[in-house]
């Protein structure tokens, strides 16, 4: 049976990329989606350019999650930023998209750093201090399906998981999309939020990322 996109993206990771090296494992990935396929990774110029990396950099999180993580590309990214002894824990709901992120995340030799779960985020946030140990997240991706941005940003407030000076930051806020999430958190007195232009990956269509720092 014909493959799937992941697995030809793990293929070229393994064909062009060198094991244990994470910059090496992200421009394999760029390269592959932008001249061969592409694929829904934040990228290199939400990437790179500045946004993602520079705001892990300065939050320069201990504790960090990632919801979605499909293919790992944005969980190798901020893997590589973090400071020693730093946490990443990744939640994917789809079980093929996990194997390969797996796969990518051990080439890549950041298995030490990154944690990944399987299954909801709806049912897993709520479990995150008792079995996983956080006491509260310094960062948080939001990177998965767009219609779980707001109801999941509550249940990480309900659940206590933030704490003053933690920091959203969410992908595709413009295309595909979070309308009612970019709505609750630019109009919330919790939040102070901020717009970064830029473009949906490999493409010249619009798209942005919403950095909103939780003010307790
Ligand atoms: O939803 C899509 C999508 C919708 C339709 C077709 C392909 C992808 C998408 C597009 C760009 C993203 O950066 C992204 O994270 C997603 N996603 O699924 O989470
Ligand atoms: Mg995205």
């Amino acid at each position: 049976t014909r493959s799937t996109r992941p697995q030809r993206l793990l293929g070229a990771v393994r064909r062009t990329a060198t094991r244990g090296d994470p910059r090496s494992v992200v421009r394999a990935i760029d390269d592959f989606c932008r001249h061969t396929e592409w694929a829904m990774n934040v990228g290199d110029e939400k990437g790179t350019g500045c946004i993602l990396d520079s705001v892990v950099s300065e939050v320069s999180p201990a504790t960090v999650l990632e919801l979605g993580t499909y293919c790992g590309y944005s969980t190798v990214r901020i893997a590589t930023l973090l400071p020693p002894g730093a946490k990443l824990i990744t939640l994917e709901f789809n079980p093929d998209f996990a194997l390969i992120a797996r796969q990518v995340i051990a080439w890549a030799g950041l298995e030490e750093k990154v944690h990944l779960v399987e299954g909801s985020s709806g049912d897993l946030i709520p479990l995150m201090k008792e079995k996983f140990g956080v006491k509260s997240f310094d960062l948080v991706f939001l990177d998965h399906w767009k219609d779980r941005y707001l109801p999941d940003t509550k249940l990480l407030e309900e659940c206590g998981l933030l704490q003053k000076g933690s920091v959203l930051l969410a992908d595709n806020v413009i295309c595909p999309g979070s309308p009612d999430y970019l709505e609750y958190i630019r109009n919330s007195p919790k939040y102070r939020s901020q717009h970064f232009k830029s473009h949906l990956e490999y493409t010249k269509v619009e798209d942005g990322l919403e950095k909103s720092v939780f003010l307790g």
